[in-house]
């Protein structure tokens, strides 16, 4: 899904952020990334997701290497991707439901409404459809996200610190949702800071690995969770 080689990444010339990583993500995994505040956790997932481009090295994903790709190529492969990040934001305007087709209704697909529905209900916002934005609670909100991340059907999920501002019970049942998505074959990867949300994934019953950024570079962490 995602291979690198030797890939370094930095914002200016000869200052990288992140040195000489060589990872693979495989299809159908679960892994967290952690790391200091700073440390480079949201860049890893834009170069994850080609929304920036190494330095140097050789990034593949889904079996393109990224630093190839043509603008449409970029586009098609971020169709693959949903992300999820700490502060979702939305139209507030338009009435959830609309903000998580919005996806679809941008790339001029139609809406399936019987799957919009199933999807609002998967994430438990079958009742809070027609609210307005501004309305919904944190947790709402990060779960109407999840449900616009993944309309799409991507093949891969990524969140950055998408339980930054939940309490602890809504945090909880974002992560499940996260590994329920793993488990209908997605490969997921969530960058935080929160050691209980990793701790908490040991629980659910899912093969979760840990990532580290340390020195520049990111590294499989411990054993298997
Ligand atoms: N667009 C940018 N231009 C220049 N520097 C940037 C840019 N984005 C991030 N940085 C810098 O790169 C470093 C890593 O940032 P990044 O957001 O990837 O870290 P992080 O580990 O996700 O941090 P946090 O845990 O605090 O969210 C920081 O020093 C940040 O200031």
């Amino acid at each position: 899904m995602i291979e690198m080689q030797d890939v370094s990444f930095g914002y200016r010339e000869g200052g990288d952020l992140l040195s000489e990583m060589n990872l693979t993500l495989p299809a159908g995994s679960f892994h967290f990334l952690t790391g200091p505040s700073g440390s480079g956790k949201t860049t890893f997932l834009r170069l994850c997701y080609a929304d920036l481009l190494p330095s140097s090295g050789s990034l593949t994903a889904f079996g393109h290497d990224v630093s190839g790709l043509s603008r449409d190529g970029i586009a098609m492969l971020r169709r693959k991707v949903g992300v999820l990040h700490q502060d979702a934001q939305f139209l507030d305007h338009l009435p959830v439901a609309e903000n998580v087709a919005l996806p679809l209704t941008v790339a001029s697909q139609p809406v399936d409404m019987q799957a919009l529905k199933e999807l609002l209900g998967w994430v438990g916002m079958s009742g809070h459809a027609r609210a307005l934005p501004p309305s919904l609670s944190g947790g709402e909100r990060q779960r109407a996200a999840l449900a616009r991340a993944v309309i799409m059907s991507p093949d891969f999920v990524l969140a950055d610190e998408p339980t930054g501002n939940l309490d602890w019970d809504m945090s909880l049942r974002l992560l499940q949702l996260l590994v329920e998505l793993n488990r209908s074959g997605k490969t997921v990867l969530i960058a935080t800071h929160d050691m209980d949300l990793i701790r908490a994934a040991r629980q659910m019953d899912v093969q979760a690995r840990s990532l580290r950024i340390s020195g520049r570079k990111v590294q499989l962490a411990g054993a298997d969770l």
